[in-house]
């Protein structure tokens, strides 16, 4: 009989994490990993604590108690730039582009910590692959495109440093069901290329989908962890955040 393969070692690492702003405390002791390759997406109510969760990661906030390990190092006192060049990018909620700016220029100041153009080209060519809209509306001004059309250029951007891990903040709102599919289309090539992406998703049932790991986050904590496919068959999960019934029992009425 083939032994067993070892468990694969986490990529990223969250153990009983708090943190806040001000004197708040958000985050309440948030454990959580995700392994090279993989889809997390967190799913959770309003407020719950998934912005900062991914804000602790990139370290746009600094956590105060518990630890953050990404490939090995315990990263929870470093910079924001220090992570970047570690190879972990945020991706947030809000629109980010440079409206003024062509597709092209957006996408070239992901590289901007880099100084190597051989690089630079190579990544713009790598990139460009993945998201052809890069080359296609290379020169059209990014404030012109569809909300969907941006955040493939946000995504693709986000592709410059060669990420090995990308947080991505609630990247189907706001977009039609054409857009949304394609952007959940290329949050799986992502993963596919071997990238880890941690995923905070108010359109649970499409986050679910494409997920290999999902957690539920409540008044920052996990209270719930699964694969996206057990948590889309969780009558719980499906009667809170789905809008329905759990996919098993709608399968068996039918
Ligand atoms: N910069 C900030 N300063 C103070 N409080 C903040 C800040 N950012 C977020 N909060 C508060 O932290 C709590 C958690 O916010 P967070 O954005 O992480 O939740 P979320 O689960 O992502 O919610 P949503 O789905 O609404 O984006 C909320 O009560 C929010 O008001």
């Amino acid at each position: 009989m083939a032994p067993d393969s070892p468990p694969r070692e986490p990529l990223l690492s969250l153990q009983d994490v708090t943190a806040g702003y001000g004197a708040g405390l958000i985050l309440k002791g948030v454990t959580l990993s995700a392994t090279s390759g993989e889809i997390v997406c967190l799913i959770g109510p309003n407020g719950a604590g998934k912005s900062t969760v991914l804000k602790t990661i990139s370290g746009l906030l600094h956590h105060r108690d518990g630890s953050i390990l990404f490939a090995g190092e315990d990263i929870g006192r470093l910079s924001s730039r220090q992570r970047l060049d570690r190879g972990i990018v945020h991706v947030p909620q809000e629109r980010s582009l440079f409206p003024a700016m062509s597709v092209w220029e957006n996408v070239l100041m992901g590289a901007f910590i880099l100084s190597d153009q051989a690089v630079i080209r190579t990544r713009m060519e790598q990139v460009a692959e993945t998201f052809p809209i890069v080359a296609r509306r290379r020169h059209a001004q990014a404030g012109s495109l569809s909300g969907g059309e941006q955040k493939q250029v946000e995504l693709a951007r986000s592709l410059m440093l060669d990420p090995a891990l990308i947080l991505l903040d609630e990247p189907s709102i706001g977009l039609d069901p054409k857009s949304r599919t394609s952007v959940f289309a290329s949050i799986a090539a992502l993963a596919d290329e071997g990238r880890t992406v941690l995923l905070v998703e108010q359109n649970a049932r499409s986050g679910l989908a494409v997920a290999h790991k999902a957690a539920v986050l409540e008044a920052g904590r996990v209270a719930l962890t699964g694969t996206g496919e057990a948590l889309l068959d969780d009558p719980e999960v499906a009667r809170l955040y789905l809008g329905a019934s759990a996919r098993g029992p709608a399968k068996a009425a039918r």
